[in-house]
């Protein structure tokens, strides 16, 4: 079964890749020029949509299984930001330091040094069989500082349920158990299955 990424962040393809494994997994850069897709939507849920359905649309094989991921953190403390606007909190164009960097002076800001946060994956996949979408989550803290190397975005300033260290200090696989973007691939994993069975 091919599966076509509709993302071009490396650090979910990556994860992705390492869920999937096993399956036929390439990024929609190898299949065509990429292109940026507007993230109009109002959630996590809507702007998945979009990206797996912009794929799809683009690929000359209508029988391709498009997975997409919208993701990113939520600090309740902020009113629920960044939020959908994860990928753009520091700006337009803003990378990943820049976005880690405003989240932790925002708290800074505040006189916070760990509050509540929660990561949201919305999985979408646009099939012959028609577009369904999955959600994953994960709790924890966010805290007014980097700590760790690992993962990517706003990884080292998050401390899941349940762990002393953030996931920047946290092996792939440690972090591939809890993430919020395993939960949702394995929800997709069972719809496809099902799908599939179905055929
Ligand atoms: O530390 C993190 N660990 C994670 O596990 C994680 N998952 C998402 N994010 C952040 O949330 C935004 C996604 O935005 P997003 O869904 O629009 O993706 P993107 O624009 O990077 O790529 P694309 O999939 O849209 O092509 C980006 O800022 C990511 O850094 C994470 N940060
Ligand atoms: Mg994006």
């Amino acid at each position: 079964m091919k599966i076509v990424l509709a993302t071009s962040n490396k650090g979910k393809i990556r994860e992705i890749k390492a869920f999937l494994e096993g399956f036929d997994v390439v990024g929609f850069d190898e299949l065509m020029t990429p292109f940026d897709i507007d993230e109009t939507g109002a959630t996590f849920k809507e702007n998945a949509l979009i990206k797996a359905r912009a794929v799809h649309e683009a690929l000359e094989d209508k029988n391709a299984i498009v997975l997409s991921d919208d993701s990113g953190i939520s600090v309740p403390l902020l009113g629920g930001e960044p939020g959908i606007y994860s990928a753009r909190y520091a700006g337009i164009g803003a990378n990943d330091k820049d976005n880690l960097a405003k989240l932790i002076a925002t708290l800074s800001a505040r006189g916070v040094a760990q509050t509540p946060a929660f990561y949201t994956a919305a999985i979408a996949l646009a099939t012959p069989w028609g577009e369904f979408s999955v959600h994953g989550w994960m709790h924890g803290h966010a805290i007014n500082e980097a700590r760790g190397e690992n993962g990517f975005g706003y990884d080292p300033m998050f401390i899941p349920e349940g762990y002393t260290t953030t996931l920047g200090e946290m092996d792939a696989q440690s972090k591939r158990d809890i993430s919020h973007r395993t939960r949702a691939l394995k929800h997709a994993m069972t719809l496809l299955n099902t799908l599939k069975g179905n055929q």
